[in-house]
């Protein structure tokens, strides 16, 4: 066993054994007056008279003394309580997703239908569609909130292609956009883009194109310069291009949509739309603009009002029992898709990792699973440390892909096909999927690190149980952000709770991680809790040997951990646009858009840490040296 195994395992039960001082004291090689000091606070410690749960605890030692001495290890020592998590009651709003209506219904160009059944397959209109296609084919603006994963990307795709191919003088290349789609990411920028190139297969001459960041510039130019017709983009590199490339023009742009617009704002783009709509409004046709998302807020109603013209609102859902006596605020409870089953864990900092490693090993083998984290240099540590401990060990069946901003575009773009093509995987991403992605057969979404809001748990949530579809969600918290599970029940989100020992079990099912217990399936339900302890033990020590062997892994898991020690749970949303804010022409602009965004978070740190930190809590005893990397994950 190696050192750091010994450390580990700490016989808390036996009186002749060392406590977790003296065994730091030991293994740090104290010098004799701090070995003097740990000894007079243990000292002092033993003349305050023990919690009320201790007392307990050592009434019910003295009535074992005869039995065996179990071993615990420090991963399960001094962690705070974990607290009830009481099932409030909700009351969820509900979509009906399909209807009996098909696309045929609509005086659509017939090859469109055959399109849409043929090659998209699909053929029977889900409830959202049906109300927003006939409002979009007769002219109007529109304002959508259907829930995630309810097609509404055809919502608008499908009015706006019809309306392209039937105008009188048949488009050409040259007449340069005539629709731009705004997305917040690149990747459901790609996605956005292939949908309407499925869609215009039998309308050749109109021509779809796509500008994003992390693409080159030069041949972007190109291509708008040769004409493109339908232009999804994200914000950022449109704005570019508006102020960079001449041949850019919106002269005659009729559409105009804002898809996931409430992210769009959330990220900080608000004047990179203002720079595209005042860009739009100095020339230009009349326009038909669409807002969408399954999270439309206040937050938005601000930039409906700028860009939208007397909109109708499309809204389909319903509270799930009509007797309910509940009042339901509409504007701040959003529908989830009925076959999602939502999920909590309450799991005190050190035993997270384990937690999660156990219950992908177990759980999701041969699955297709994304886990949400909060940053890039998260994403990176775990994806090295899951890779390099549970793919070796020859057992798991577990791939390990990653996803975030700060990767290289041929790579983001590769994962997120191999992902989506993959039938199993275990995908490891920031908020950057957590939009408008659609990744078929996800069955678990494990959200590792707490959602900032509402609408981010709803739409991480929503990458499963698509299009009527099962799936699940599992939340991670610890004790102290326990009280997030309030903040989903009043957005009328109800948790069943998973408990961590019903998790650890897992670890019983093989023998990869045992530890030195010698239980058997008869043993009590104590002893196998404490054998799946000792496994939950072995394993960790397997993360912390990762970490340790290398200078790299080790920096690797600073900043990771430095990074996710910031991470925010409910947030304030972000400041309403302005119609007219000053336009930065700084070439600096994105480093100055990235400062604000950390101040941003790092003012939602501070409100949110009064919600998770207990009053006058010494979380110092939280971590022991060994664990504080991995016990802060
Ligand atoms: N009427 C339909 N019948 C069957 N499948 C459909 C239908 N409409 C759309 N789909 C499919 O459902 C999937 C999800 O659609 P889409 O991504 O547009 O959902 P969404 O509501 O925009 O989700 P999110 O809110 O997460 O962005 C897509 O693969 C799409 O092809």
């Amino acid at each position: 066993m190696s050192s750091s195994d010994e450390q580990l395992f700490i016989n808390t039960t036996s009186c002749s054994s060392p406590t977790l001082l003296e065994v730091k004291a030991s293994k740090r090689k104290l010098p004799s007056s701090n070995k003097q000091r740990c000894h007079a606070k243990q000292a002092r410690l033993q003349e305050a008279p023990p919690p009320a749960k201790l007392q307990t605890r050592c009434r019910a030692d003295a009535k074992t003394d005869a039995k065996p001495a179990i071993k615990t290890s420090s991963l399960f020592k001094h962690n705070p309580d974990i607290p009830e998590v009481h099932r409030a009651e909700v009351c969820p709003l509900t979509e009906k997703i399909f209807t009996s209506d098909s696309f045929a219904d609509f005086k659509l160009h017939p090859h469109l239908v055959a399109t849409l059944n043929k090659v998209l397959n699909v053929s029977t209109l889900t409830s959202v569609q049906k109300q927003s296609i006939p409002a979009l084919l007769s002219g109007k603006d529109a304002i959508v909130r259907s829930q995630t994963g309810s097609g509404k990307t055809l919502c608008y795709a499908v009015p706006l292609v019809q309306s392209l191919q039937s105008l009188q003088s048949k488009v050409q290349r040259s007449d340069g956009p005539l629709a731009l789609v705004i997305v917040p990411t690149r990747e459901l920028a790609q996605q956005t883009f292939v949908t309407f190139q499925k869609l215009l297969k039998p309308f050749t001459w109109i021509v779809p194109g796509v500008l994003m960041g992390g693409e080159k510039k030069k041949s972007e130019k190109a291509r708008l310069r040769k004409g493109i017709n339908i232009l999804v983009s994200t914000p950022g590199r449109l704005v570019d291009h508006i102020k960079h490339t001449l041949c850019i023009a919106f002269s005659a742009v009729r559409w105009l949509v804002l898809d996931e617009a409430d992210r769009t704002l959330d990220l900080g783009f608000e004047k990179d739309l203002t720079v595209i709509l005042n860009s739009l409004n100095s020339t230009g046709p009349e326009r038909q603009n669409v807002l969408l998302s399954a999270t439309l807020t206040h937050g938005v109603t601000r930039l409906a009002d700028i860009c939208l013209k007397d909109p109708v609102s499309i809204q389909v859902c319903e509270p799930a029992s009509p007797n309910t006596s509940a009042p339901v605020d509409q504007s701040e409870s959003f529908a989830l898709p009925t076959g999602l089953h939502h999920f909590v864990v309450v799991v005190p900092s050190k035993v997270r990792l384990v937690c999660l490693a156990t219950f992908l090993l177990h759980a999701c083998q041969a699955k297709k699973v994304m886990v949400f984290v909060s940053s890039c240099e998260e994403v990176d540590f775990l994806h090295s440390l899951l890779c390099g401990v549970l793919s070796a060990n020859g057992k798991a069946r577990l791939v390990f892909m990653r996803l975030h901003g700060n990767m290289c575009q041929e790579e983001r773009s590769e994962v997120f096909h191999t992902f989506k093509s993959s039938a199993c995987g275990v995908l490891l991403c920031t908020d950057v999927a957590a939009r408008g992605l659609h990744l078929p057969q996800v069955t678990w979404i494990i959200q590792y690190t707490p959602p900032c809001s509402v609408a981010e748990y709803i739409h991480r949530a929503g990458r499963t149980a698509r299009i009527g579809q099962m799936g699940s969600s599992l939340l991670f918290l610890t004790p102290g952000e326990s009280a997030f599970v309030d903040v989903l029940a009043k957005g009328n989100i109800g948790l069943s709770e998973m408990k961590l020992p019903d998790i650890l079990a897992y670890l019983m099912k093989d023998d990869t991680y045992k530890g030195r217990g010698k239980y058997h399936s008869q043993a009590s339900r104590a002893a196998l809790e404490q054998e799946a302890r000792e496994r939950a033990t072995v394993l960790q020590t397997h993360f912390e040997n990762f970490v340790h062997a290398d200078a790299t892994s080790l920096r690797n898991a600073k900043k990771g951990c430095v990074r996710s020690s910031n991470r925010t749970t409910p947030r304030q949303r972000t400041p309403p646009l302005t119609n007219s804010l000053p336009v930065s022409s700084s070439p600096q602009r994105k480093t100055r858009r990235r400062r604000r965004r950390e101040r941003r978070r790092a003012r939602s740190f501070s409100n949110h840490a009064a919600l998770t930190l207990p009053e006058n809590q010494d979380f110092s005893h939280t971590f022991d040296d060994n664990t504080f990397f991995l016990s802060t994950f």
